[in-house]
């Protein structure tokens, strides 16, 4: 998955002649996007003074230097020294200083990408955000917006949030890799009120794709809550809607729906979807599944506005989901973020802050992760215990009691220390660290459900987990799991015990470290 290939939508192979149309309306956009504040826009100019300093007719040279991964600091690696020409009327001096605060900037952009972790690729990335209150320094956001999020006890932006924002007001097309409850929603519903900016009765402006009614109610009540005191025309595309409303009158910014309600109100209510200017696909490893990714299609060419801004976001990133996006985007940037071990942090405090059912119980790879994980959660207020080995006997059983009683909620153990434990009434198994065989998996998800009951397994993976999802993927399916298609399609693998060296889990940063 993770292919390191930073030039993926750089532009190099950007075929101008081809895309002559899309070429035009990204230069007019440019143009057009009053939302830049004055520093975006001082950074668009000195970006173009740069194409004017190094490539005058050198094209490539300056491709070259904006391409490379904005990742760490390898930024510098192929900045060069610019070629003076007499076309243009700048001095050394002023062409020395353009490139030092070009440089300031991208080493700033690096740092606030490092230490959030967020990973992009693509041409001219805009910088991330520091904070909230850049969006009206930088692109002169209504207060409203600000005052919701304080309202709803937003301090900072997520990570997804710091660089997803700034493309898409920048005019820009992204496809993001977050983990769940990353904060998705708001990164892209914030750019679309923005630049809608206020309600109109013009057609349908924007929209939304989730793969289920649920997702799809759930982001139209969290864009209610983003748009609060601006009276946006916001609807979700309820069963009722779809057979009954007159689409030709319908008010509407933003459409929140299934692609199946979507595709049915394209093809038998004429619903007209060619003035959208914003498309999401939200979940889009799931939009892109073989069930779905029809209708999806069907959407995605009803919305035919040239000017459309399309962005898609997921919480995996398969290649086949990677290839498809290629196909339908322009010039898009890839983001990843938080991959890994954060990531799986992130989903399992949402879990346990959302819906969940205990008693839970969760395994993870070896003793040093049962800790580590049991300090992460005694933060939470999760009623949560560990069995490990350096406990003794006693202690282990003192926990596991616990955890029977229903005085604790969670319990975390490895492989080895729960063999051979019964674990009676547990509604739910959460492989935290992906099992290292086929028969750890099996032993660990027979724990939920036991005795004619029925129960849960939530596994999470990472991207080293990969090559192994397919050798776990019929198990999955015989216990009446829906497994993706993608994962079915992966070879099977030889396990030769998986235990990868996995980032420890730890939110507090490593250099807050005693
Ligand atoms: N900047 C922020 N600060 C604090 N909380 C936030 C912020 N942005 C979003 N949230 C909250 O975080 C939670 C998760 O957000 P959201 O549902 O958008 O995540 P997601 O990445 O879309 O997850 P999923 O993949 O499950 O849909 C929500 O309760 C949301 O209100």
């Amino acid at each position: 998955m993770e292919k390191g290939t930073s030039f993926l939508f750089s532009g190099l192979t950007f075929n101008r002649k081809k895309f002559s149309g899309d070429f035009e309306r990204f230069k007019e956009k440019k143009e057009s996007n009053d939302l830049l504040s004055n520093e975006a826009s001082l950074i668009e100019s000195r970006n173009s003074e740069m194409d004017e300093i190094t490539m005058p007719g050198k094209k490539r040279k300056r491709k070259a230097m904006f391409s490379e991964p904005v990742e760490g600091f390898n930024v510098f690696k192929s900045s060069k020294s610019a070629a003076v020409t007499e076309e243009n009327n700048q001095t050394e001096d002023e062409i020395a200083q353009g490139k030092k605060e070009l440089y300031r900037k991208m080493e700033r952009d690096a740092l606030v990408r490092k230490k959030h972790n967020i990973h992009t690729s693509g041409s001219n990335v805009p910088s991330p955000l520091q904070d909230f209150a850049e969006l009206k320094s930088r692109y002169g956001c209504k207060r409203y917006l600000i005052r919701n999020f304080a309202e709803l006890g937003f301090k900072e932006p997520t990570p997804i949030q710091r660089q997803a924002i700034p493309i898409l007001l920048s005019g820009r097309e992204c496809f993001a890799c977050a983990p769940t409850g990353s904060g998705k929603t708001l990164a892209f519903v914030c750019p679309m009120l923005m630049k809608l900016k206020q309600a109109s009765k013009d057609g349908v402006r924007a929209v939304i794709i989730c793969p289920t009614r649920e997702l799809a109610a759930q982001t139209a009540r969290e864009c209610k809550k983003l748009a609060k005191g601006k009276k946006f025309y916001i609807k979700l595309m309820t069963k009722q809607l779809v057979k009954s409303a007159d689409f030709s009158k319908l008010h509407c910014d933003i459409l929140i729906s299934t692609p199946f309600r979507l595709q049915f109100a394209i093809r038998k209510r004429k619903l007209d979807l060619s003035r959208v200017e914003y498309l999401v696909l939200d979940e889009s490893d799931k939009l892109f599944e073989l069930d779905l990714v029809e209708q999806v299609d069907s959407v995605v060419k009803a919305c035919s506005n040239p000017s459309i801004l399309r962005s898609l976001y997921s919480a995996t990133l398969p290649d086949s989901v990677e290839e498809l996006a290629r196909t339908i985007m322009h010039d898009a940037v890839r983001i990843i973020v938080g991959r890994n071990e954060e990531g799986k942090l992130l989903a399992l405090r949402q879990t346990f802050a959302e819906s969940w059912n205990p008693p839970v119980l969760v395994f993870v790879q070896n003793k040093e992760r049962a800790k580590e994980l049991y300090r992460e959660l005694a933060f939470d207020n999760v009623r949560a215990d560990v069995i490990h080995a350096d406990l003794s006997q006693i202690q282990r059983e003192n926990a596991v009691d616990n955890f029977r009683a229903g005085k604790t909620w969670v319990l975390i153990a490895t492989d080895v220390i729960a063999r051979g434990m019964d674990f009676k009434g547990v509604n739910c198994v959460i492989n935290y660290d992906f099992p290292d065989s086929a028969a750890a998996y099996i032993h660990r998800i027979g724990r939920s459900g036991r005795a004619g009951r029925s129960g849960e397994a939530i596994t999470l993976y990472t991207e080293s987990d990969v090559p192994f999802l397919r050798n776990i993927a019929n198990v999955m399916a015989a216990s009446g799991c829906d497994v993706p298609a993608w994962i079915m399609s992966l070879p099977k693998k030889k396990w030769k015990k998986h235990r990868p060296q996995r980032d420890a889990i730890l939110t507090k940063p490593k250099d807050e470290e005693e």
